[in-house]
């Protein structure tokens, strides 16, 4: 089945009030090219700015994690999906393979932000992905198996009938070193065959992006496999220009 592809921005830890000024207008200057969705999910001191600001560009905004508590309560620090929601957010990334590593998020705990997330409203962008060592020691299957099977398993098929789910090598991010579209394809079928087991009509339907140093001049290639329906990028969605240029490369 056709889905329409998706390219998701994360600015992780970057920009300022001024940055998101400047790239909302430049985006706002040229039209999104028709048939692609298009994400960007900033820091949350600048997401309101941004959905405010690209009001009208049809670029929709996300947060790049939501609290494992529903909340409201006493979690200082933290942001719920329901505020994300709130601020005009309409996506959330869940299990970034940097919260997993740097923040200890183990599969139960984005298995809970996963359905906090969707009880939200929001899309979550759940982002798989194994390690060098875990690729080198031919365990990728097993720790995608893992990954997505705690929340399949959690929250059942169903739940990923409007889910986008991200295939992010871990050593491919911010390293340079993208999977080749051969790679990157096999794994997205993988993924989607796990789904498949249990419907195949969602399963045909779901969304899978690839994520791990998307460039414009990689990504076409990358996006023409069969099951890679868009990219999940860091440092490339920065700068209007080059995040713009990733929208145009499908
Ligand atoms: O969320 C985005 C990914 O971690 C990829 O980051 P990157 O494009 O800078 O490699």
């Amino acid at each position: 089945m056709a889905r329409k592809p998706l390219i998701a921005g994360n600015w992780k830890m970057h920009g300022s009030r001024a940055h998101t000024a400047s790239f909302a207008d430049a985006v706002a200057a040229q039209p999104l090219p028709d048939g692609i969705d298009a994400l960007i999910c900033p820091p949350f001191v600048h997401l309101a700015d941004l959905v405010a600001r690209l009001a009208g560009t049809g670029v929709q905004v996300g947060g790049q994690n939501v609290c494992d508590k529903g909340g409201p309560g006493a979690y200082t620090g933290e942001v719920s999906a329901g505020m994300l929601a709130d601020c005009g957010a309409t996506h959330a990334i869940v299990g970034h393979s940097e919260r997993r590593a740097l923040y200890g998020e183990d599969d139960d705990v984005v298995s809970e932000k996963f359905a906090l997330a969707r009880d939200a409203g929001l899309v979550p962008v759940l982002c798989v992905g194994e390690t060098l060592a875990e690729r080198e020691a031919d365990q990728t299957e097993n720790v995608l198996r893992r990954q997505l099977g705690t929340v399949l398993g959690d929250h059942g098929v169903a739940a990923f009938a409007d889910v986008v789910l991200a295939y992010e090598p871990v050593w491919a991010i911010g390293t340079g070193h993208t999977a080749t579209p051969a790679q990157a394809q096999a794994v997205h079928a993988f993924l989607r065959a796990q789904i498949a087991a249990e419907d195949a009509t969602i399963a045909s339907a779901l969304r899978i992006v690839y994520g791990g140093s998307v460039k414009p001049d990689n990504a076409a290639d990358l996006l023409a496999c069969e099951d890679v329906d868009g990219g999940l990028v860091g440092g490339a969605s920065l700068e209007a220009d080059s995040f713009l240029a990733l929208c145009r490369a499908n």
